[in-house]
């Protein structure tokens, strides 16, 4: 009888396999092609015979890891709309940008892209914009520029302590070493719980490994969200932590790591219950209803993922844009030296102290930044958001709702017709008399209604580490280190092929 409905089944099999591939694709493709709402929009056509295959295709090849390099060249080919899959147009258009990411904008983010299951309950992931507000605000004021100054305490201890740590070491992994330090302080100033990454002997702990190894796995979750959400939830859920452990040390040690930051938050959260409020965080409003402004107090779900959330979004973007002026300043040493005569006129010793907002005051270092976002861009994957109801006219086509609309910051921070040589590091170009339109251009923590919450926090932690590490240190690559170790992969943030890996020889005067 099994036998029987068994070959019954796969008699049926056949026969409706045949009929998707040789019937109900060419269909749909033809219906695409001609038919779609989107048919007009330029782009390339062998794409849209099937989405799934287009991203397997992109991820089986390499071209994930291209494809914001990839779809540059689409935009000079088919002008600033490309339709790059059969629901999804990507855009080349500052001022369509700023009319999509603006505050008080109806895109709202697209559910596809925004299904990363370690912050599913936190705020990035959060589409109705009513929510995020809300949560966005209960947030907010512990990322206002007071704010970070009252805590610049905690900035100037941990980067001190990276300063004495570097001097002891013959060779420094830069790249390493910035997380360790962004890490330390994301964890103080968040919810007290220092990971004391830098007392690493070698900037290397077992959390930051795994990072490392597991970051490939953002091209599953930004490509097949719900594979990436299935796997997930077997090593969450179904698996003991032992087990886990034995099957992927990388995934155990990430999830230790994660359960030390659900830890700590509920931890406080715990202490907050009981009357203590002599607490450094930046969850306490999210502890309590506030019937004012419509909050509930988060849950347990939501505390840990946000707890996840500033690390995941605060320390490879800071760490990163970190490196990449690190990498450029020991690479063109005429613009360190113009730097270094800036810092000297507020740091007098190598070893001197400096406020963030006497930093402020220094243009040149400021240019520096600036330039160094351009080249870091925060994130590289395009941000998606979606079409409202009724439609949008945008760049002479009607894109009906739901259609998913992507722009890449990659793409405007080289656009040769706003910065000449866009692919040379050049700090003077924000010095020129009238930077507006430059601006206007420069989008690393994005715009709008989801800017970055922890924008204020980033240009801080820039800033002092910069200015202190480059005043003290004369900094040369190692000899093993080469150019290509720069170059990165779109992995939702740029990932580097290689490290930055130095000698550093404490300055005299
Ligand atoms: C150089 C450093 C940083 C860069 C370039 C950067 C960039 C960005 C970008 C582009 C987004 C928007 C993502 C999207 O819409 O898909 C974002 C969101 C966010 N960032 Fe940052 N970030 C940086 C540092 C930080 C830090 C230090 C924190 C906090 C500790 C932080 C917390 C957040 C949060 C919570 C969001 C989500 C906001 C929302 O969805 O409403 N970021 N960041």
């Amino acid at each position: 009888m099994l036998e029987k409905l068994l070959g019954f089944a796969f008699r049926g099999l056949i026969p409706a396999i045949c009929a998707y591939l040789l019937l109900y694709i060419p269909l749909r493709f033809v219906y695409r092609l001609y038919f779609h709402p989107l048919a007009k929009v330029p782009g390339p056509k062998l794409r849209l015979i099937s989405d799934s295959a287009t991203r397997l295709h992109s991820i089986i090849t390499g071209a994930y890891g291209r494809s914001v390099f990839d779809l540059r060249v689409m935009h000079e080919q088919y002008g600033p709309i490309v339709r790059i899959f059969s629901n999804e147009v990507h855009l080349n258009d500052i001022d369509t940008y700023n009319q999509i990411y603006k505050v008080g904008t109806k895109f709202p983010k697209t559910a596809f892209y925004y299904t990363y299951p370690a912050a599913q309950y936190s705020t990035f992931a959060l589409l109705d914009f009513k929510a995020a507000q809300i949560r966005r605000s209960a947030i907010l004021p512990y990322f206002s520029k007071q704010a970070v100054r009252k805590v610049e305490w905690i900035l100037q201890e941990k980067i001190d302590l990276f300063l004495n740590r570097v001097s002891e070491m013959d060779t420094i992994n830069l790249s390493r070493g910035f997380r360790c330090l962004i890490c330390d302080i994301i964890t103080t100033y968040s919810y007290e719980k220092c990971y004391e990454a830098l007392r690493d002997p070698n900037f290397s702990p077992s959390w930051l490994l795994a990072f490392e190894e597991l970051v490939g796995a953002n091209r599953v979750c930004f490509t097949f969200p719900k594979v990436f959400e299935f796997m997930s939830w077997v090593f969450e859920t179904l698996l003991p932590r032992p087990t886990v452990k034995k099957l992927s040390p990388e995934m155990g040690s990430m999830m230790e790591f994660q359960d030390t930051c659900s830890k700590a938050v509920l931890d406080q959260q715990k202490r907050w219950l009981a009357g203590e409020r002599n607490i450094t965080t930046i969850f306490e409003q999210l502890f309590q209803d506030d019937p004012k402004k419509g909050r509930k107090a988060a849950t347990k779900d939501e505390l840990e993922d946000e707890a996840f959330l500033v690390i995941a979004a605060g320390m490879d973007t800071s760490a990163h844009a970190l490196t990449v002026a690190v990498y450029y300043l020991v690479k063109y040493p005429d613009i360190q030296a113009k730097l270094l005569e800036d810092l000297k006129t507020v740091l007098p010793n190598p070893r001197s102290e400096v406020k963030e907002e006497t930093l402020e005051q220094l243009p040149f270092l400021q240019a520096v930044i600036k330039e160094t976002f351009r080249f870091s861009h925060g994130v590289v994957n395009p941000m998606a958001r979606d079409v409202p109801a009724g439609g949008a006219n945008i760049l002479g086509y009607h894109l009906p709702q739901a259609t998913v609309t992507l722009n890449s910051h990659y793409i405007y921070h080289m656009n040769p017709e706003v910065f000449p040589e866009p692919f040379t590091w050049n700090p003077e170009r924000w010095l020129a008399q009238d930077t507006k339109e430059v601006e206007n251009y420069l989008m690393p923590f994005s715009r709008g209604a989801r800017i970055c919450v922890g924008l204020n926090l980033a240009w801080a932690e820039l800033l002092l580490t910069l200015a202190r590490l480059i005043r003290r240190y004369d900094i040369s690559f190692t000899d093993d280190f080469t150019d290509d170790n720069m170059d990165w992969v779109t992995w939702f943030l740029p990932i580097t092929q290689g490290m930055l890996t130095v000698t550093m020889k404490e300055r005299t005067e």
